[in-house]
């Protein structure tokens, strides 16, 4: 099937994210990104949680392994027998690691991989977890069990760059400020009617809505697809924006006798014979 699924797997703490769910999330977008038969991803996550029966979809950073300077790793690997130039390395490798919040990295990859994710919401999105909600390309949630919240005000926390701009592009300035200042719990029909999701659906058609949707994605023209993908980004990305987008238009120009001319010029010592190339308009 060229539609990819990838799953938050910790629904017992609301599918919350470590540094290490952060990395194994940023590898499987990239495999997703680099793998030419993958039309579209499906960003989801596994639930009910053992504990409860609730579902999520992610309640954002793991705030019991929030330290004072950010989200840390678990483990430090050092052992009693290490030398002391080996230590002190290690020290410095594991300062190097924190407070990455390399979520964002996750977010910018979203935004530059040049194929729709569709994000499937079984549950509670909070926090960062809201945010990659708002990055994703398109989003499904259940109606029975999906609720949104963003409360990264409510611990010290601001997503001052896509969860917040993006999302006031998509339900404009006011709301977007109302759901973040005042981080109240909004469901999927209210989602849906302010324009953060596409679609509310019976919790049953969540994940099969999500691979239609991937499926109809996989019968369009992948150029156009990304094409539109980079074209929707760029007005909100700058120059960032504008380079994917130019580096797909040159990919094509590429292909073209055109630019062959011009390179064959070059390889051959003469100079470029245009003429056949109208000025077109
Ligand atoms: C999600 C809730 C509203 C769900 O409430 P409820 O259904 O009543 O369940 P609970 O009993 O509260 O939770 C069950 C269980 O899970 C644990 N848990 C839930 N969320 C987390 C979490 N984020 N971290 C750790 N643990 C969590 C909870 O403690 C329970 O455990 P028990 O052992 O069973 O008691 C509610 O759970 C809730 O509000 N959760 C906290 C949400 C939260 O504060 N999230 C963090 C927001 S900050 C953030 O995500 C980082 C921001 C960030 O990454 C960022 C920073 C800067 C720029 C950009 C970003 C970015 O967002 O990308």
């Amino acid at each position: 099937m060229p539609v990819m699924r990838i799953a938050f797997d910790r629904p017992s703490l609301r599918n919350a994210f470590r540094p290490h769910t952060v990395d194994e999330l940023y590898r499987c977008l990239d495999i997703a990104r680099c793998s030419p038969d993958v039309a579209a991803v499906i960003l989801t996550a596994n639930g009910p949680s053992p504990k409860d029966g609730g579902y999520s979809f992610c309640s954002g950073g793991d705030q019991r392994i929030r330290g004072a300077a950010g989200y840390q790793y678990e483990t430090t690997q050092s052992s009693s027998d290490d030398d002391l130039a080996t230590s002190a390395r290690r020290e410095r490798i594991e300062k190097g690691k924190l407070g990455r919040l390399h979520i964002l990295e996750v977010q910018r990859l979203m935004r530059a991989t040049p194929k729709p994710i569709i994000a499937a919401i079984p549950g509670w999105t909070t926090g960062g977890g809201h945010s990659l909600m708002v990055v994703a390309d398109l989003a499904v949630a259940s109606r029975e069990h999906a609720q949104f919240k963003q409360v990264d005000a409510n611990v010290g926390s601001f997503d001052a760059g896509y969860g917040s701009a993006l999302l006031a592009r998509q339900v404009g300035d006011k709301r977007a400020r109302e759901i973040f200042m005042l981080a109240q719990t909004y469901d999927a029909e209210q989602a849906e009617s302010w324009g953060v999701i596409n679609r509310a659906v019976p919790h049953v058609d969540l994940e099969t809505t999500a691979i239609d949707w991937g499926l109809t994605i996989a019968g369009k023209s992948p150029q156009a697809i990304r094409m539109l993908k980079y074209a929707f980004n760029m007005v909100d990305d700058g120059i960032a924006g504008q380079q994917a987008f130019a580096g797909e238009a040159t990919r094509l120009a590429y292909m073209t006798e055109e630019a062959q001319e011009g390179r064959d010029s070059f390889l051959e010592h003469r100079p470029a014979n245009w003429s056949s190339f109208p000025y077109y308009f």
